[in-house]
């Protein structure tokens, strides 16, 4: 009978003392601002351009209500997904955010450690502060994924995916949609691009192949270093040649990341790709673009049950992440909610959000009538533009 919801509640109210720390993504995002320097605080909250498609993310889920079932018997109830041999929690993995040493000093080492024992699993940014290696030995057995930035260097590439590889990371999501950084309004006005400052490079300054391409190493010349690493990054030439020479160099299942056109989810389907994520990066790079939630279920369409479709961007609540599994995602990504409670209170802040957001799934769920997240489909929902 008990569950994550119950025993959440159970806690607190029976404490009976009001919790020093909030429960909705508002409040994490309001401790988030006071403790970091506007900077740095912008870097995390702000989008592309008008940030129109960062609030249009959010729009898209008050759309759909969730349409309730009674007297179901929900005594027993699974919340817990598996995507790719990755089994989480929930209906949740904490994506790819990089540079978190600008939120903690603990960065992706208190993430790995608080997924770890919340058994929800973490994608680890290319940009990461800390080395994958790093960062693995936190997790423990804990599951993981690598995100890769492919560069202009496939050699480096294919280190970086080896690397992850030997390091216990089970999978490699190829992130499509930054070949360079969008029109970040708060970032220019701010005069801040944590990078070349040496931030957020760890993975690269480590690496063999990439320590090779400069005349001094990153420790005796790191402003050298730092402009080898952002021409390396940049890749509008990026194409699916590039993506097939990544799953050539490594065993693992490879997702591709930032997919919201059917016709780019049909080809990932022909390239034969393990896995997709619908994803607009949290509305961080194309002002003007489709929410990622109205973006879905064409691409849900588009795949077919082929293979499975994660999503992100927007995701904030229990509810939310309920929406886009009842829309056809396996599973969701969660960014800037885990990001904001790491800045406020490091490793314990990621766990309290990771245990809210699976409180929230399972009370939503049971009380939607619904003992598993699989149950949930077109049914669970109304779409209020109808
Ligand atoms: C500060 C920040 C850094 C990010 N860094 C990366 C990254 O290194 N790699 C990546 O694939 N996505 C990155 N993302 C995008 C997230 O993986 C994810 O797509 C997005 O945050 C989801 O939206 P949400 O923040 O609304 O949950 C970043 C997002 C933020 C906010
Ligand atoms: C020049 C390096 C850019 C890394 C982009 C990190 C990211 O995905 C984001 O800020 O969003």
């Amino acid at each position: 009978m008990a569950g994550y919801g119950l025993d959440l509640q159970l806690e607190v109210y029976g404490k009976g003392e009001v919790p020093d720390h909030p429960f909705s993504y508002e409040g994490w995002e309001q401790r988030a601002r006071e403790v970091l320097d506007a900077g740095a605080f912008g870097y995390i909250a702000g989008g592309a351009g008008t940030e129109w498609t960062m609030r249009a993310n959010r729009e898209a889920f008050y759309r759909w209500r969730l349409r309730p079932r009674m007297l179901r018997d929900v005594s027993e109830r699974d919340l817990s997904v598996e995507v790719l041999g990755a089994r989480s929690a929930g209906p949740f993995m904490l994506a790819p955010v990089g540079v978190l040493s600008i939120a903690h000093p603990e960065a992706e080492l208190a993430v790995a450690r608080a997924a770890a024992a919340t058994g929800v699993p973490v994608i680890l940014s290319t940009v990461s502060s800390f080395t994958l290696e790093e960062v693995a030995r936190e997790s423990g057995d804990a599951p993981r994924w690598f995100q890769l930035y492919p560069g202009r260097s496939p050699e480096l590439n294919r280190s970086l995916v080896e690397r992850a590889e030997r390091a216990g990371y089970s999978a490699v999501v190829i992130t499509l949609d930054t070949t360079m950084l969008g029109f970040r309004r708060r970032d220019l006005e701010n005069a801040y691009l944590p990078f070349l400052k040496g931030e957020g490079v760890a993975n690269y300054f480590s690496d063999p192949i990439f320590r090779a391409r400069l005349k001094e190493a990153p420790e005796r010349d790191p402003e050298a270093a730092v402009r080898a690493f952002l021409e390396v990054y940049v890749t509008p030439d990026l194409t699916w040649d590039d993506v097939n020479a990544v799953r050539e160099a490594t065993s693992l299942p490879v997702l591709v990341k930032g997919i919201t056109h059917p016709e780019d989810a049909r080809e990932a389907v022909r390239q034969g790709v393990e896995g997709l994520v619908v994803s607009n990066h949290g509305g961080r790079q194309v002002d003007g673009a489709v929410a990622a939630l109205d973006a879905l279920p064409k691409v849900v369409e588009a795949v077919g049950g082929s293979m499975p479709v994660l999503f992100d961007s927007g995701v904030r609540s229990g509810a939310d992440a309920l929406k886009a599994v009842a829309l056809g995602a396996t599973a969701t990504l969660v960014g800037r909610p885990y990001a904001y409670a790491l800045a406020a209170a490091g490793e314990s802040g990621v766990r309290r959000v990771v245990r809210s957001l699976l409180a929230e799934v399972d009370l939503q769920l049971a009380l939607s009538g619904y003992r598993s997240v699989r149950e949930l489909g077109a049914s669970s929902l109304l779409d209020a533009r109808d």
